[in-house]
């Protein structure tokens, strides 16, 4: 826990995460993420407000009793009451801290606190003095620092180092600053605080204009070692500093910043995610590090450039964050590489060219119409297409229109090329399947018996693909088809077609059970 050379990772999660509205956590939930947060080996966790109400008091104290490998700190305001609640709740930690904060920018002094900066000297070095007696370990925060006039700063820190602040955060509360300015101040305060060397320095970004990581990267050029931050940069109003995304810059980017944290990064998703169930606020697809997207590429270029050399498109290793690895997503950006890619990992091999070309072609063409690829729809795909190529399609559906309406019966339109030759017909029928397969007997004037027709969801999800399976027998051959499409009535026409290609074609082997259904 000695901070040694490298930078102090404080998290509040339990503190400043828990004020976003509709986060608060019960004392259970609290030292289930304090229990993960030790895990992830952070220095110190903020674990409440102990003046706050009786259960976040609780909270606090039940954190400490439980855990034993990071510092555990209580917020307090600059009164004796909330300092007394602050030190009695941490009191059981095997390190303990009292955290004390007052407002420092006149807006706050003026309006909020309605004290003179007199008087809110006064009130901190009487707040730091008495937590002092309570705990050695004491940081003092004055709030709304990044608002505050330097010259009042450095006045109010060096008093509050001089009453026994052992840690100096200089908080952004409201997120106004910009990163060169934020940098800047901390450079101003270090240099002209004469006391400055014997606090450990610290800074608490807010991300209301999306700064709050930049701002607090920003203030560790300039000598700050302690970043205040929570897990998926929960937090008041738009959130503080993401913990996973300050830990994983200083690591991909030791050329700038040449220290390192205690965290295990292998635990920042499972504690992302366990913050994300608990609290409700899940995590958006693109958040850094954590978000779902953070290491999947649906593009081709990039898959390729990924397949060929991970380090093109990817600057961190999705296994070193928590991730079990990197993921290609097949989608319509997708190239044929990594097409090809997954479908070998699939156990699906192409024989010729032709092949992997016929696939690609009915890939992209699904891919149109659906989202993301699963495994599921390749290996439906990579079977039809062996099958288009395998077998002679003497027919296919070149289009199909239906019109299923409440009340009126439904009607296909559809056109086959039969033999090279383009044919259309329109049909009615009992349903949108029963209608098209009428219409396409229309052309082909088939007089086959339908033993079996049955219809399967190939993955989950309102654009899954269809799978449908057609079983037809004529003068004694039995011959089954198959067809898969986003549309269950295509995937219906394709089979039926698949199926009567099977009927025309000489040599069709007869037993159904040898095709698998
Ligand atoms: C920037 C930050 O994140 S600061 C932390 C913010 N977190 C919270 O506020 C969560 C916990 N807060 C609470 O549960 C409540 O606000 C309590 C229990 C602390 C106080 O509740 P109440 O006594 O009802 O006061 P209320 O919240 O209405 O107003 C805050 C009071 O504290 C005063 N105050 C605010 N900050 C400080 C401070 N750092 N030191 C001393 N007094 C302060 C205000 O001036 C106001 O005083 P007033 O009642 O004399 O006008
Ligand atoms: C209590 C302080 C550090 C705070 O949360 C803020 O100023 O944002």
């Amino acid at each position: 826990m000695s901070s040694g050379d490298h930078l102090i990772i404080f998290d509040t999660t339990l503190r400043d995460g828990e004020q976003s509205p509709g986060a608060s956590m019960t004392r259970e939930e609290k030292v289930r993420i304090a229990r993960a947060l030790e895990r992830l080996r952070v220095d110190i966790i903020e674990a409440g407000f102990p003046a706050a109400s009786r259960g976040d008091f609780e909270s606090v104290r039940a954190v400490a009793e439980t855990i034993r490998d990071s510092r555990v700190c209580g917020l307090a305001r600059a009164n004796e009451a909330d300092i007394d609640r602050a030190g009695e709740a941490v009191a059981p930690a095997a390190a303990g801290r009292i955290h004390t904060f007052i407002a420092t920018s006149p807006v706050h002094m003026e309006k909020k606190l309605q004290l003179t900066p007199d008087q809110v000297v006064e009130r901190a070095v009487a707040a730091v003095s008495r937590a002092r007696n309570l705990c050695d370990d004491v940081e003092f925060s004055p709030e709304d620092a990044g608002r505050s006039e330097p010259d009042f700063l450095c006045r109010i820190i060096e008093a509050a180092i001089d009453a026994g602040a052992t840690t100096i955060n200089i908080p952004d509360t409201v997120g106004y600053n910009l990163p060169e300015q934020f940098a800047g101040l901390i450079k101003d305060l270090l240099q002209r605080i004469p006391n400055a060397h014997r606090a450990v320095w610290s800074a608490h970004c807010h991300n209301d204009l999306g700064l709050a990581v930049a701002n607090s990267l920003a203030a560790f050029g300039e000598g700050v070692r302690q970043i205040e931050c929570t897990i998926n940069g929960l937090g008041e109003r738009a959130g503080n500093a993401a913990l996973e995304e300050i830990v994983m810059a200083v690591r991909t980017r030791q050329d700038e910043f040449p220290c390192d944290t205690r965290i295990e990064a292998k635990e920042l998703l499972p504690t992302s995610r366990l913050v994300a169930n608990i609290t409700g606020f899940q995590v958006q697809p693109n958040k850094a590090i954590v978000g779902v997207n953070a290491f999947a590429h649906e593009s081709g270029i990039h898959q390729d450039g990924v397949l060929k050399h991970r380090e093109t498109y990817e600057i961190m290793r999705a296994e070193d964050v928590g991730w079990g690895t990197n993921r290609m997503v097949l989608g319509k950006h997708s190239g044929r590489n990594a097409f090809r890619a997954r479908c070998e990992e699939l156990g699906i091999r192409f024989d010729s060219a032709g092949q992997l070309n016929e696939a690609f072609q009915r890939f992209k063409e699904l891919a149109d119409k659906k989202h993301e690829i699963f495994d599921e729809d390749l290996q439906a795909l990579a079977t039809e297409a062996a099958v288009a190529l395998e077998e002679d399609q003497a027919v296919t559906l070149v289009a199909f229109r239906c019109c299923s309406e409440t009340g009126e019966t439904p009607v296909a339109d559809l056109t086959l090329l039969v033999d090279g030759n383009e044919q259309q017909n329109s049909a009615a029928g009992d349903g949108p399947v029963d209608a098209a397969f009428k219409a396409i007997d229309g052309i082909l004037g088939v007089r086959a018996e339908l033993l079996l027709y049955s219809v399967n969801n190939i993955t989950s999800g309102t654009d899954a693909q269809g799978e449908v399976t057609v079983r037809l027998e004529r003068g004694g051959r039995v011959v089954n088809g198959q067809g898969a499409d986003t549309d269950i009535v295509i995937a219906s026409a394709k089979a039926y077609l698949n199926a009567l290609n099977r009927l025309r074609n000489t040599g069709e082997r007869t037993h159904p059970q040898a095709e698998g259904v």
